[in-house]
């Protein structure tokens, strides 16, 4: 394998040796087979400790390696405009191809002030990675290699990082870890937060508010994100599987597996989809969702967002007037699949920035909810219900919600699940249903024992 990477690194090293000899960006492709790099195993270099973002969806993965470039957005501020500005802004450097991908994320309030645990992430960050790695099922994997200028600040870091790349993942730590602490909101701090969550409704302040709590597990030694990645990723097809790295540079992850896309743009198209209302996989679809007025009344203050945000940017909207059900392994939701026609300029970052954050992790009235959020859920969410995805130097690309998701640090994961409360919700149903919600992680983390213990 070693042998092997030596192709990598010398590719690498002529990619650095370019870019010395002449000013500006530096931009060069190949495949994983003219690196003699066909057996590789992907998936493990979302762990490797330069890995900044990944992405497995159904048609396969995506890693991005070091910082080519980064735009971070600090909190109190609007991120969407900057970054779809930075975004434009490095649209117009020549000889950077249009495909480019960013990857990164914006935080559920931005202008929140943080806790301890996301603090040094800022409201929002996108980077352009020195190396991204392609491995579409079915396609030879492709590697993509960006350099800033060789003078620049970013251009000296790059000389610095890129042997680092080649290197490769760290070896895998096949055995399970344990859990020696567990803290985070118990369910009688949960249901005092859903009894004023209800108060609130009862008093006509607001229809539905989505409330979440947090469960920090603190294990023996230091979490292998490999690990983690690796069992997370046996659920792509199901959900969207996501990484990112601390942009401040920090050794924390925010991982999870997304059920439900914010929004995608592809040539003039938009999607985007209602994902509110729950049940336990073994439920009857129909009783416990499809003809639960419950689930109904939370599904449609979604859509009615949704639709309406969404408007203005469409010269054409559709969507089934009924939801569909869709299960999955440890959860059934209530989903209505959404499409447009965009408006001739309307880019990704822009109807993000419109529909984020919905009433499927905020509430409706949706500026009252996250007021309401911000002054009494006591939790630091930072990025967690935050929109997590990446953008190409055209505008095109897909955000996903940071949902059934997690913050790696160290020792420590913290989870986070939510569930919308509606004026006749029931504290404990809401807390089981936060639990499952927080099942895949927790698998994905090894701790099954951990999780049978929160549910009780
Ligand atoms: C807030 C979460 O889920 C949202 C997405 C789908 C269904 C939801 C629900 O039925 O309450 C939530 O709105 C979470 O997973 O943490």
């Amino acid at each position: 394998m070693n042998g092997q990477r030596e192709a990598l690194e010398q590719w690498l090293a002529e990619g650095l040796a370019a870019v010395r000899r002449r000013p500006g960006w530096y931009v060069a492709g190949t495949t994983a087979a003219a690196l003699g790099l066909e057996g590789e195993d992907w998936r493990r270099w979302a762990a490797h400790p330069a890995a900044v973002w990944a992405w497995e969806e159904a048609d396969g993965l995506t890693v991005g390696l070091g910082r080519a470039w980064i735009r971070r957005v600090p909190w109190g501020q609007d991120p969407w405009p900057l970054l779809a500005a930075a975004v434009r802004e490095l649209a117009r450097v020549p000889g950077l191809p249009p495909q480019l991908r960013l990857g990164g994320g914006v935080a559920f309030q931005p202008a929140a002030a943080p806790g301890p645990d996301w603090a040094a992430w800022g409201a929002a960050a996108l980077t352009l990675p020195l190396l991204t790695i392609t491995a579409r099922r079915g396609q030879p994997a492709r590697l993509t290699l960006v350099l800033p200028p060789a003078a620049s600040a970013t251009g000296r870091l790059a000389a610095q990082e890129l042997p680092r790349l080649a290197r490769g993942p760290l070896p895998a730590a096949p055995e399970a870890v344990r859990v020696v602490a567990e803290s985070g909101t118990g369910p009688a701090a949960w249901t005092q937060r859903v009894e004023r969550a209800r108060a609130a409704i009862r008093a006509g302040e607001l229809d539905k508010v989505v409330l979440a709590r947090s469960r920090t597990l603190t294990f023996e030694r230091g979490l292998g994100v490999a690990e983690v990645w690796d069992r997370l990723g046996d659920r792509a097809g199901e959900a969207t599987l996501f990484l990112l790295a601390d942009p401040g540079g920090g050794p924390a992850r925010f991982v999870g597996a997304s059920p439900e896309l914010l929004v995608r743009t592809r040539a003039g198209r938009v999607e985007t989809m209602c994902v509110a209302g729950s049940a336990p996989p073994e439920a009857d679809p129909v009783r416990a969702l499809l003809a639960s007025p419950k689930n109904r009344g939370e599904h449609a203050w979604v859509r009615e967002h949704i639709l309406a945000r969404l408007a203005p940017w469409c010269t054409a909207v559709e969507a089934p007037a009924e939801p569909e059900v869709v299960r999955r392994s440890y959860i059934q939701h209530l989903v209505t699949p959404v499409q447009g026609r965009l408006r001739p300029g309307a880019g990704l970052l822009e109807v993000a920035g419109a529909l984020h954050p919905t009433p499927a992790v905020g509430g409706a009235p949706a500026e009252a909810a996250l007021a309401w959020l911000a002054r009494e859920e006591g939790l630091e969410r930072g990025w967690y219900a935050g929109a997590v995805g990446y953008v190409d130097l055209v505008g095109e690309g897909a955000f996903w919600v940071g949902l059934r998701s997690a913050l790696l640090q160290g020792r420590q994961a913290v989870l986070y699940a939510g569930c919308g409360i509606v004026a006749d919700s029931d504290p404990a149903a809401e807390y089981r249903e936060s639990g499952w919600k927080m099942r895949p992680m927790l698998e994905a983390l090894g701790t099954e024992a951990a999780a049978w213990r929160m549910q009780a």
